[in-house]
């Protein structure tokens, strides 16, 4: 059996009742908490900032790997780690000077992900590929949960695999968007390390055992 990690994501919870949802987490199967940080600017949504997150750290028992979709996220870093952040991924698409940034977050001890969208190639990856963690590889267009799985990914993931294997590089592939009970099993076919799922698993009647299902992919 793959030991695939899963990232509940956050959007999808009822923030009305955050706690109980993040309770729900700490008692599942999940590994890590997943939470998207969006702008308006780099996406055309605004999910939550620095209260809320540091609201979930309160009672996550998991670590936090937190999604920034945001433009200068450089700025950030810092009080994204004092936020209770463990791992940070950042937007190739958002980023000027990508190396310095991946270096900002591995100083302040946080793991490096680069996020990239649906239409970035993976080639570009080619000369980070030995400084980061993770690569978080969006299977939607980023900004909302609940969106249709984009089926190019499968291959994308495979051509990450081959970029990972041919540099000799310690990197988790991470896939975001769409994961549910038919794209979880093709995604960690493919290679994928780490599911994160919104709707999937909010929308569920029972989130615990849906959690538990993508775990034993
Ligand atoms: O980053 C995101 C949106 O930009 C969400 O994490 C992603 O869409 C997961 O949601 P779902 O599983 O509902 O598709």
């Amino acid at each position: 059996m793959a030991n695939v990690l899963i990232a509940p994501s956050v959007l999808s919870a009822d923030f009305a009742n955050l706690e109980r949802d993040v309770k729900m987490i700490n008692s599942s199967k999940a590994d890590w908490f997943h939470i998207d940080i969006m702008d308006g600017v780099f996406v055309p949504n605004i999910s939550f900032g620095f209260p809320v997150m540091q609201a979930i750290n309160k009672h996550a028992a998991k670590p936090l790997d937190v999604h920034l979709m945001i433009v200068n996220p450089e700025k950030y870093i810092q009080t994204f780690k004092d936020s209770g952040a463990a791992n940070i991924s950042v937007h190739y698409e958002a980023c000027t000077h990508l190396h310095r940034t991946i270096y900002q977050i591995k100083d302040v001890g946080c793991k490096a992900g680069i996020a990239i969208n649906p239409h970035t190639p993976i080639h570009l990856l080619k000369d980070v590929i030995k400084d980061i963690d993770l690569v978080c590889m969006m299977s939607v267009n980023p900004g909302f949960g609940g969106q249709k799985f984009i089926e190019h990914t499968y291959q994308k993931v495979r051509d990450l695999k081959q970029l990972i294997q041919e540099n000799n590089a310690n990197v988790l592939i991470e896939i975001d968007g769409g994961v549910n009970e038919v794209t979880g099993p093709k995604l960690v076919q493919a290679g994928a390390d780490v599911l994160v799922a919104g709707n999937y698993v909010f929308s569920a009647k029972d989130p615990v055992a849906t959690i538990e299902q993508l775990k034993n992919i």
